[in-house]
């Protein structure tokens, strides 16, 4: 029983099987306007999901929109400070995939993400958010077509589980005074390193099963992917952070040489059974050497650990991999987070499904957005085993609020990310083919509109979205 909703009469739910959704022809979706620029975006990405959905079924299938509350709105509706009301866990609980605008966050204090909440309350442990180029789009990039990633964001560990506390908090310095008293000094490799005294502190947990059910998912989509973009790049900060950052790749990889052996290729084992290939007669020790860069200079201890590698690897997976068979496997490779960043706009071509953790992933995918024409052009996806929640990366561009101008492409394409998770590929192409021919037209809003050579004359948040139904059927 939900206190002020009411569920829409007409429609049914979708349901999931072993982590698919199974969908009517008639899903109930609960959607959340969102603060900020939602009052804008919501109504423009609504109108354009149900014009494609009733042109490409005709009446055969629609959505029934289910309004829930959150932020702003649900404090009109609910009361002060109910920003997240029961009712509307309930209904994402009851219905299972829901859509939603963006939500504020204050910075330094007040209330925790809602947008966080919504993802840890569901378990939506994979956030999806793909980067691609639409032709015509104006871009700071020479070559922004090059870029076609998808960010596979685990989405609810990492220091985003917001767990901290405050300088000068009891806690807190109860907790700076364990650690530089007891802890740190009872483990050696931390030497005499001291926490200072007035610092706040922020607790940063990555687990071997967080990183493996988001590594998963990303190689099953990577399995999906054409021949060319079957790739999984793990990306993390492992030189420095070792047991967090380094841990996500260390199980990334035993995930995909365990679960996926027949399907995988790491970049290393590519490089030892290529050197093998380019010369049958190579010894393990010249094979070690072509592998590791300063191998002469290694301990014998350490020498003789690649040297293991190397013969693991080649009795392992020589017959299933070897003789080039590896070329046509699932490439697994690692980079360190901030070469990725420079990467992704030196050789955007190389990359593919790009794994972080939470906080690298949420950096990255504002900078890769910008790559392909900015936070406009964002779509993304909040995936469960048995939930999922659709949302931009943008937040809520205060200053844009109201103002119906805003660009409501993310919204639009989170929307498309929506119809193909429930199958409906049909609208989706349908939304695609409009958003396309209409920024090739020059009918974009101001973000897009500005960065044209000549600038285009830009459209209202709402005329970007008749323009996008206009080239449905053109
Ligand atoms: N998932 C969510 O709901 C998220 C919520 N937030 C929250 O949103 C609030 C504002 O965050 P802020 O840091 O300003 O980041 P925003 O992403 O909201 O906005 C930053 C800038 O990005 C550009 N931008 C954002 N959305 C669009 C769009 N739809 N079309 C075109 N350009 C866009 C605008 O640039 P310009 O003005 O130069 O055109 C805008 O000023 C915070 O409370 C934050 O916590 C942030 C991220 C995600
Ligand atoms: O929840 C927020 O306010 C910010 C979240 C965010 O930036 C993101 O998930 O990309
Ligand atoms: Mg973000």
């Amino acid at each position: 029983m939900y206190e002020k909703i009411t569920p829409p009469t007409t429609g049914s739910r979708i349901t999931f099987s072993n982590g698919e959704p199974i969908v009517p022809d008639n899903p109930i979706i609960p959607f959340i306007r969102g603060d900020g620029t939602g009052v804008d975006i919501w109504p423009a990405a609504q109108r354009v999901m149900d014009a494609a959905v009733q042109t490409a079924y005709q009446g055969k299938r629609q959505i029934d929109w289910f309004k829930v509350y959150a932020g702003d709105e649900a404090c009109e509706v609910y009361g002060t400070y109910q920003y997240l009301p029961e009712d509307t866990l309930q209904a994402i609980k009851e219905f299972g995939v829901a859509i939603k605008g963006p939500l504020t966050t204050p910075i330094g204090g007040g209330i925790r993400s809602l947008n966080v909440a919504l993802r840890q309350i569901n378990d939506l442990y994979a956030c999806v958010r793909p980067c691609r180029y639409y032709p015509g789009t104006p871009s700071p990039h020479k070559n922004p077509e090059k870029l076609d990633v998808i960010i596979y964001r685990e989405n609810t560990e990492d220091i985003y589980l917001g767990i901290e506390w405050r300088q000068g908090s009891e806690i807190g310095d109860r907790l700076i005074k364990i650690l530089n008293e007891d802890l740190i000094p009872a483990t050696p490799e931390h030497g005499k390193k001291q926490i200072p005294l007035d610092a706040g502190i922020g607790i940063k947990p990555i687990s071997k099963t967080g990183s493996q059910r988001l590594v998963r998912r990303a190689i099953k989509h990577a399995l999906r992917l054409p021949p060319n973009k079957q790739m999984v790049t793990l990306v993390h900060k492992g030189n420095i952070m070792k047991y967090t950052e380094g841990a996500f790749r260390d199980w990334g990889y035993e995930l995909a040489t365990s679960e996926f052996r027949n399907e995988c290729i790491t970049e290393r084992e590519s490089w030892i059974l290529g050197n093998k290939e380019h010369n049958p007669d190579l010894s393990t020790e010249d094979n070690a050497r072509q592998l590791e860069p300063g191998y002469n200079a290694l301990t014998a201890d350490k020498k003789a650990q690649i040297c293991q590698e190397v013969e693991a690897v080649l009795s392992q997976i020589w017959e299933t991999h070897g003789n080039g068979q590896w070329k046509h496997k699932i490439m697994v490779n690692d980079r360190i987070a901030d070469s990725i960043f420079q990467q992704i706009q030196t050789r955007p071509d190389e990359y593919s499904i790009l794994a972080t953790m939470n906080l690298n992933g949420d950096y990255l995918s504002d900078a890769a957005a910008a790559v392909v024409g900015g936070l406009g052009m964002g779509p993304g996806a909040n995936i469960g085993d048995e939930c999922a929640i659709f949302e931009a990366t943008h937040g809520t561009a205060p200053k844009h609020a109201g103002l119906d101008r805003i660009n409501p492409g993310s919204v639009i394409l989170s929307g498309v990310m929506m119809l193909e998770y429930m199958g409906w590929q049909e609208a989706a192409e349908l939304i695609k083919k409009g958003i396309g021919d209409a920024i090739a037209n020059r009918e974009v809003t101001y973000d897009l509109a500005r960065l044209m050579e000549p600038p285009a004359q830009p459209l209202k948040c709402s005329e970007f979205a008749d323009a996008i139904i206009k080239h449905f059927s053109d």
